[in-house]
């Protein structure tokens, strides 16, 4: 029998539990005030005006649909990016499907260096998503447990000494905590490594869009060093069974970006042959109507607004308990998740005595907090951190 998932455990665990008090704060995935999943507006809408169409349920295209490749590449690197005529886009099974398109490229193509530098911590699932595309994986620092921020100074030493040309994975938002973009830009260039943006959050982080996509933009228009983007439409546009997400690699022209193009089929077709449709009409829709934009990009502030407001209080209880622990960077960071810098152990106490799940990390998905639970989730965390 396997273990359960680090990440996808927890719910279940969570699921499992009766008590009327259970808190999940494992899985990212956006819950309103109310505590219940939210389904956007203008995904609604966009799904209404679908529906009207009577649309075909024809094959997509290995790559998928180009409508939304189009305009999420639009959405990353900015409309009047001139990286967009070198881009090879494709449509992936969301941020996870685009991770393993671009391990499995960077296996069979970049053979400079067949391992790959997450940060420590990354994802839960990023480790296994490029071994299982046959890469070596390795570690950079990036979390500073002391502060339970960042800590520069070590990644910058790590990323300094990695060989050169190394790939290394970057969260291109939301990663807490906030990296110091321009340092760590120059020290990739410096090294000549591949930046492998990993950009799950899109408009999550800031509550905007285009600022959020701030350090993949600066790293392109440097053109410095070779740079490929995983996309993720699951938390920005609440898609997240839909599986909506795309992989791109910026080429150094045309030609190139064609060459890549044809070995980027060339993966995806056993890999899965071509996309599933519904979420990328969807998703196409969003982006193209302007209206609909529009009123997408308020909910997704609307939503980033709302963590930042459950941050606040969260912390502020805790000082409110008489918690002797510093607690600024519950606030300092930003996006849907925390690092508490809470223990194993503490972490496991607050599930069996409290009904409060979280991942061994001491991750928090803050938007399982609400105005509700937030006062009984800081006593819970006062009462295992006295
Ligand atoms: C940094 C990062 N990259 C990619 C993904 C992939 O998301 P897709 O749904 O495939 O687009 C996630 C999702 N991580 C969330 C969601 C649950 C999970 O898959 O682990 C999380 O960390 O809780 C992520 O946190």
């Amino acid at each position: 029998m396997g273990p359960p998932d680090a990440i996808l455990g927890v719910t279940e665990a969570f699921k499992r539990d009766t008590d009327p008090r259970k808190m999940n704060l494992g899985v990212g995935a956006y819950r309103t005030d109310e505590g219940k999943p939210y389904v956007l507006n203008a995904v609604r809408k966009a799904e209404q005006s679908l529906l009207a169409q009577n649309l075909d349920k024809e094959y997509l295209p290995i790559t998928g649909l180009a409508k939304f490749t189009s305009a999420a590449s639009e959405l990353a690197y900015g409309a009047e990016s001139p990286a967009l005529s070198r881009l090879a886009i494709t449509q992936s099974i969301s941020g996870t499907g685009a991770l393993r398109i671009g391990g499995a490229f960077l296996e069979k193509f970049y053979k400079t260096q067949p391992t790959i530098y997450l940060p420590t911590p990354s994802w839960g699932n990023h480790a296994a998503i490029f071994r299982d595309c046959g890469m070596k994986v390795g570690k950079y620092t990036y979390f500073d447990p002391s502060t339970n921020g960042l800590n520069l100074s070590g990644m910058l030493e790590d990323l300094k000494a990695l060989p050169k040309g190394s790939a290394v994975l970057l969260h291109a938002c939301a990663h807490n905590p906030t990296g110091q973009w321009a340092q760590i830009q120059q020290v990739v260039e410096e090294r000549e490594h591949l930046a492998f943006f990993d950009m799950a959050y899109q408009g999550f982080a800031s509550g905007d869009a285009d600022r959020d996509a701030a350090a993949l933009r600066t790293f392109v228009s440097s053109g410095k060093v070779p740079v490929v983007l995983s996309q993720s439409f699951a938390k920005n546009m609440g898609l997240y069974g839909e599986r909506v997400g795309t992989f791109s690699v910026v080429g150094a022209d045309a030609a190139e970006k064609d060459r890549v193009l044809s070995q980027i089929k060339i993966l995806v077709r056993p890999m899965y042959s071509n996309p599933p449709i519904n979420g990328a009409r969807i998703a196409a829709e969003v982006l193209t109507n302007q209206e609909l934009r529009q009123e997408w990009l308020g909910e997704v502030k609307y939503m980033a607004d709302r963590i930042i407001g459950m941050r606040k209080q969260l912390r502020g209880r805790l000082e409110e308990l008489g918690s002797k622990k510093p607690w600024n960077h519950i606030t300092d960071q930003i996006g849907m998740f925390c690092y508490t810098g809470l223990k194993p152990e503490q972490v496991d106490r607050l599930a069996q005595e409290f009904h409060v799940y979280l991942t061994r990390d001491g991750r928090v998905s803050m938007a399982g907090i609400s105005s509700g639970n937030v006062n009984y989730l800081a006593e819970s965390i006062h009462a295992v951190t006295k």
